[in-house]
Formats: structure tokens, C-alpha cells, sequence
């Protein structure tokens, strides 16, 4: 087992001193999946921009392949393997789905065989290399984001919200072949994702971060037979009902 992503002691968030995660530590070995869970507002997304430089880091050390990455260092962090799709997925909506792939292979000789590579997981983007990004449905879109991101070859993969406005019968497609990229590639995942229980069924293990700690970390086989620990992780304290309890962890979705 080759650690590649290690995070100590990470405190992140947008003003200095006021830090909205705290305290985080994270170790992904290569060819992992993390499902990084949690209720609305817990830090998630704060811990992948922070991870991936584009926001700074509060406090705390960010190690990939046993390098220590600068704070807020985009560049240098892509540099060494880090990438992020964000949950908004940032392609180029005017440009081709080829186009965006193109953009993201940096040899014009592996250009075909990256493509095809890419092609490979996503078979449904074959027919629509034409079509401008904006035209896709939500699923292709999200299709076509993670293959950009695959194009860079990542030694670690940061997907946020994949699911995000997709049919769970989308999910429950492109999830294992995320599976499937890290087993072929070595590639180390850190999913953020709402759908507990398909997240659990591809990841290798998981934490549930809650007001910016973690609360919950084990295997994930584990906590699939234990679904009460996530649910009384994403609960705390809050067992007031008018707060909002939140769908079982056995359910598709936890938010
Ligand atoms: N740009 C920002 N400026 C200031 N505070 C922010 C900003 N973005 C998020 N926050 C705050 O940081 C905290 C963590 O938010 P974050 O988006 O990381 O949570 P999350 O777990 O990803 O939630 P969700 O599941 O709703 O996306 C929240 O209190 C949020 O209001």
C-alpha cells in the first residue's frame, strides 16, 4: 500500500482565524476510493478546494506522492497530480465535447489513444464528440468533466457532488466506473457524495465530516453494515425532529 494524498492536522476555510474545518487528517493509499460524506455545510467542498490550492490553507500540511504542496498553489498542486472536478463542472460550453478532451491531453501524439482511453469508460460520448459541451445532458456533462480530468492522467481524483441535479439512475452508472478508473489506473479518489449508500458500495473507505470535523471514519464495508453509525454521525447532538433529521443512511440519499 503506497500512501499518495495525506492531509495532517488541516484547517481550512475563507478568513484567516476562523477556520470552518479543523483538525482534519486523511491518508488515501493509491488506487483507493474515499467517500467524504456529510450534512449540508460540514466542510466538504471547503476541504477539496483547499486541497486542490484554490483556496489557501488555514493551518495543517497537504502531502501528494510524499511532496508537500504550498498553500494555495493551483499550479503546483495540478503539477503533482491533484484534480479537481467541481461540483459546477467548469467545461467549456461552447466548445466541443473533443475540444474539451483535447485541451486537457498535453501531447498532441496521445491525443487519439487518451481519447479513445477516455471513450472507453464513458462509450456514451462517442457519438456526441461533436456537440458543444452545453448541449449535453446533465449525465454527459458530468461524463465529459470526469474524462477531462482523467486526460491529465491524476494521481489523485477530487470529484465534488458528482451526483449533482443527475437521475440516481445516472449515478448508479458512472459510480462504478469510478470504481473502475481507480482499479485499472492506481488513480486515488476522494468522493463528496450525497448518495450514502452508492457511495459506500464503490469506496474503500469513508469519513462523515459534521460542522468542519470529522466525526466518522472507517472501511467502508464496515459502515455498510452499520448503517445507524452514519446516520448518528450525520446527527450529533440535533435529535430535535423540527431540526431535520436526515434519511437513513440505508436510503439513497443523506443530505
Ligand atoms: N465562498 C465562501 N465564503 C465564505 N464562507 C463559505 C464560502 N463557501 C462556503 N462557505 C461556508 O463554509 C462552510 C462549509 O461549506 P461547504 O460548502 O464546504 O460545505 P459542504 O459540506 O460542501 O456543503 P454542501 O453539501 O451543502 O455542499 C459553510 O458554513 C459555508 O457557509
Amino acid at each position: 500500500m503506497t500512501t499518495v494524498l495525506r492531509c495532517d492536522d488541516l484547517a481550512a476555510g475563507y478568513t484567516k482565524g476562523r477556520p470552518c474545518v479543523r483538525g482534519l487528517d486523511l491518508e488515501l493509499n493509491k488506487g483507493e476510493i474515499l467517500a467524504m460524506l456529510g450534512p449540508n455545510g460540514a466542510g466538504k467542498t471547503t476541504v477539496l478546494l483547499t486541497l486542490s490550492g484554490l483556496i489557501p490553507s488555514l493551518g495543517g500540511s497537504v502531502e501528494v506522492d510524499g511532496t508537500a504542496l504550498k498553500s494555495g498553489d493551483a499550479r503546483g498542486t495540478s503539477r503533482a497530480g491533484l484534480v479537481l472536478v467541481p461540483d459546477n463542472r467548469a467545461l467549456f460550453t461552447t466548445l466541443t465535447v473533443a475540444e474539451n478532451l483535447r485541451l486537457a491531453v498535453s501531447s498532441r501524439r496521445r491525443w487519439t489513444s487518451e481519447r479513445d482511453r477516455i471513450l472507453n469508460y464513458f462509450p456514451g460520448l462517442r457519438d456526441r464528440l461533436k456537440v458543444a459541451a452545453g448541449a449535453l445532458s446533465g449525465g454527459e456533462q458530468q461524463m465529459l468533466a470526469i474524462g477531462r480530468a482523467l486526460a491529465q492522467n491524476p494521481n489523485v481524483l477530487l470529484i465534488d457532488e458528482m451526483s449533482m441535479g443527475l437521475a440516481p439512475v445516472i449515478v448508479e452508472r458512472l459510480l462504478p466506473v469510478m470504481r473502475q478508473v481507480a482499479d485499472d489506473t492506481d488513480t486515488a479518489i476522494v468522493l463528496v457524495e450525497q448518495h450514502v449508500a452508492l457511495a459506500l458500495e464503490v469506496a474503500d473507505t469513508a469519513m462523515v465530516l459534521r460542522h468542519g470535523e470529522k466525526v466518522l471514519e472507517d472501511d467502508a464495508d464496515v459502515l455498510k453494515a452499520d448503517p445507524l453509525r452514519i446516520e448518528q454521525a450525520y446527527l450529533g447532538d440535533d435529535t430535535d425532529p423540527e431540526g431535520g433529521v436526515p434519511a437513513s443512511a440505508t436510503a439513497d440519499t443523506v443530505t
